[in-house]
């Protein structure tokens, strides 16, 4: 059964990804793999989550009287709320080191209150209150943020309030001529799906993080589905939208498909941030519901050699053709997903893959959505290209698996933090001509970060509990994960690199997820045994990925975005002038500057 895009699950908790299980989800054939590969006790035990912090614990709220006044005031079907509890869950997004620091126990900023609208009309009196105040707003979605979007800083300002819009979460109109949806910004991922299947359509924004986050956060950051190769990124699919900003209200496209009317500025709204106001209202384009997909799965003999059939398939393929989910592992990934799985259909598989000649492959998975004639006449053509760019067939089975399981890996970073692992992720996409060599530099820069450090000079001992994959689903290789290779090892454009025989406690895996005629995204998975001081740790890794992102000319972010954590790289790519012309549509919107200090610029 393929994983239910309408399946709404409980809230995020403060100090992780999903509620905890008394055991853990870790299964033993991972746990298995991790002892013989990193020699992590398979028996470690998950520890339950740290109990919650009162009242007393948290900084006294900053807001008098009169300021809590107004806000209530301006949320008169809404709600402000000052409980430890509210304050907590807001107080950071889903970064490794927004949870390591909130399962530490350190002194956390916090918001001094949490502020829920219940209209999008009770905005603009939020934003007049704050700037009256001398109140920074940290617009506050799914909270899902991975760059420390919404860390609650209060710049310059007395106090700081999150603006949880989850309350937000209406149809508003849905226009079956048209295609089109309009929806309150702060629906979630699972209700949008479910409005829209009710009345035959899907929007096919289907993000990891899709069960937590928001319509108006996916806007905000200029997110991408897992599906964005075939349905397209957030970006693609808006169609308009209303931005509340402190000056006023701007309603930014939708009059019709196209226009010449000057720059578009709907693309100041999206991936803004919450920096120049907050999205109220986004419209986006539908699609006739799923109601069938088709699976397929093949091998090449290098991520290379992968890369060049996708980018045949995009360039010179029929439109279509591309699946709609377009995975690619490279080498390490694909070893230890294979691994992960032993058993006899592997096994199988290894053997297939050997009589043809691949030793170390890199697997592709592929998905197309639609209907069943579509989706099969599809997948046909395009696996008679690939076929013809050298791929192998390896059965339907692993990208069935990673369908089945494209939500529950998250929950594992949860665990791992509890058994001495630091475990994230990074991203950034490149155009084909520098593919390979991002590639190449960013996950060599991601090792030799992890070997430079402490835990690499001084080996861990056998016991203490080290990495697991970011993707795990079934007993058939599926998604992602891999052991780190040395930094000896081949270059890439050999055609076979071996897997490192006597890996460092240490996995760095990478696999292409978003594909475009000109270029494609790269995905990294980075995990070690952490060490004494994680966030140190984690702060290498990636400046080390930063600077061979730059270097290589790919961008800071292809989804994440930049929040506080890609804030000083911005230049780097937009350039100073890009910054300050940023800057001025800030100070024009957003005089006081209430608006999320310290992010993206
Ligand atoms: C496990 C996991 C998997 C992920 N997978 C993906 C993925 O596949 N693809 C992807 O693109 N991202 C992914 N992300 C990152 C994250 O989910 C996205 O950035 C998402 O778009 C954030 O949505 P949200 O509603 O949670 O926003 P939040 O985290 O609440 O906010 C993100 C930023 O947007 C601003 N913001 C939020 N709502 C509004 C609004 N209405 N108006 C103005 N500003 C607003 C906030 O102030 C903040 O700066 C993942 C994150 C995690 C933890």
């Amino acid at each position: 059964m393929a994983a239910d895009i309408t399946e709404s699950v409980p809230e995020s908790p403060w100090w992780g990804w999903a509620p905890f299980t008394p055991g853990g989800a870790l299964k033993p054939a991972t746990r298995a793999v991790l002892a013989e590969r990193l020699g992590i006790d398979p028996g470690a035990e998950i520890a339950a989550p740290p109990p919650e912090p009162t009242a007393a614990e948290l900084p006294e709220s900053a807001l008098d009287a009169e300021a809590l006044g107004a806000l209530a005031a301006a949320v008169a079907t809404g709600a402000v709320s000052q409980g430890a509890a509210e304050r907590m869950r807001h107080a950071a997004g889903k970064h490794t080191p927004d949870l390591i620091r909130q399962r530490s126990g350190a002194l956390l900023a916090v918001p001094d209150a949490v502020v829920s609208p219940g209209e999008t009309g009770e905005i603009a009196g939020v934003l007049a209150a704050c700037v009256a105040h001398d109140i920074a707003v940290v617009p506050f979605g799914g909270g899902s943020s991975v760059v420390g979007g919404v860390t609650p800083l209060r710049g310059a300002h007395r106090a700081v309030i999150a603006l949880d819009l989850t309350r937000l979460d209406a149809l508003v109109e849905l226009n079956e001529v048209d295609r089109t949806a309009t929806f309150e910004a702060g629906i979630r991922g699972p209700a949008l799906e479910r409005a829209l299947a009710e009345r035959g359509f899907t929007l096919g924004h289907i993000p990891q993080s899709h069960q937590q986050a928001t319509l108006g956060g996916y806007a905000a950051t200029r997110s991408a589905g897992q599906a964005s190769t075939g349905y397209g990124a957030i970006a693609e699919l808006i169609t308009a939208l209303t931005l509340e900003t402190p000056s006023g209200t701007l309603e930014l496209g939708g009059r019709a498909p196209a226009s010449a009317a000057g720059p578009d500025l709907k693309h100041l709204a999206i991936g803004s941030e919450g920096t120049i106001g907050v999205i109220t209202t986004v419209t986006v384009a539908i699609r006739p519901r799923v109601t069938a997909k088709t699976y397929g799965a093949w091998a090449f003999p290098s991520f290379e050699a992968g890369a060049r059939a996708i980018r045949a398939l995009a360039q010179d393929g029929a439109k279509g053709d591309l699946p709609d989910v377009c995975r690619l592992s490279d080498e390490e990934e694909t070893e230890l997903t294979l691994a992960q799985s032993e058993g006899a259909p592997v096994r199988l598989l290894r053997r297939w893959l050997r009589s043809r000649g691949i030793d170390t492959p890199a697997l592709l998975l592929g998905v197309w959505e639609g209907t069943d004639a579509d989706t099969k006449r599809r997948h046909r053509r395009a696996a008679k290209l690939l076929k013809a760019h050298g791929a192998v067939s390896a059965t339907t089975r692993p990208a069935e698996a990673w369908d089945r399981g494209r939500f529950s890996s998250p929950r594992l970073r949860d665990e791992l933090l509890t058994i001495g692992v630091m475990v994230d992720t990074l991203e950034t996409a490149a155009s084909w001509t520098r593919l390979a060599e991002t590639h190449r530099a960013v996950a060599e820069g991601i090792r030799g970060a992890l070997a430079g450090g402490p835990t690499a000079a001084d080996p861990p001992p056998a016991a203490v509990p080290a990495a697991v994959p970011a993707a795990v689903p079934a007993a058939v290789p599926a998604a992602v994960p891999v052991l780190g290779a040395g930094p000896t090892d081949p270059p890439p454009n050999a055609a076979a690199p071996a897997l490192p025989t006597d890996p460092l406690p240490c996995a760095v895996q990478g696999h292409i997820s978003h594909v475009y005629r000109y270029g494609a995204s790269l995905y990294y998975t980075f995990i070690a045994a952490a060490e004494a001081d994680p966030i140190a740790q984690y702060e290498r890794v990636k400046a080390a990925a930063n600077a061979a992102i730059l270097a290589s000319g790919a961008t800071i972010t292809h989804h994440h975005a930049v929040g506080t954590e890609h804030a000083a790289q911005l230049p780097a790519e937009i350039g100073e002038l890009g910054v300050d012309v940023l800057r001025a549509v800030k100070r024009e919107l957003d005089p006081a500057g209430i608006m999320n200090p310290g992010k993206l610029v």
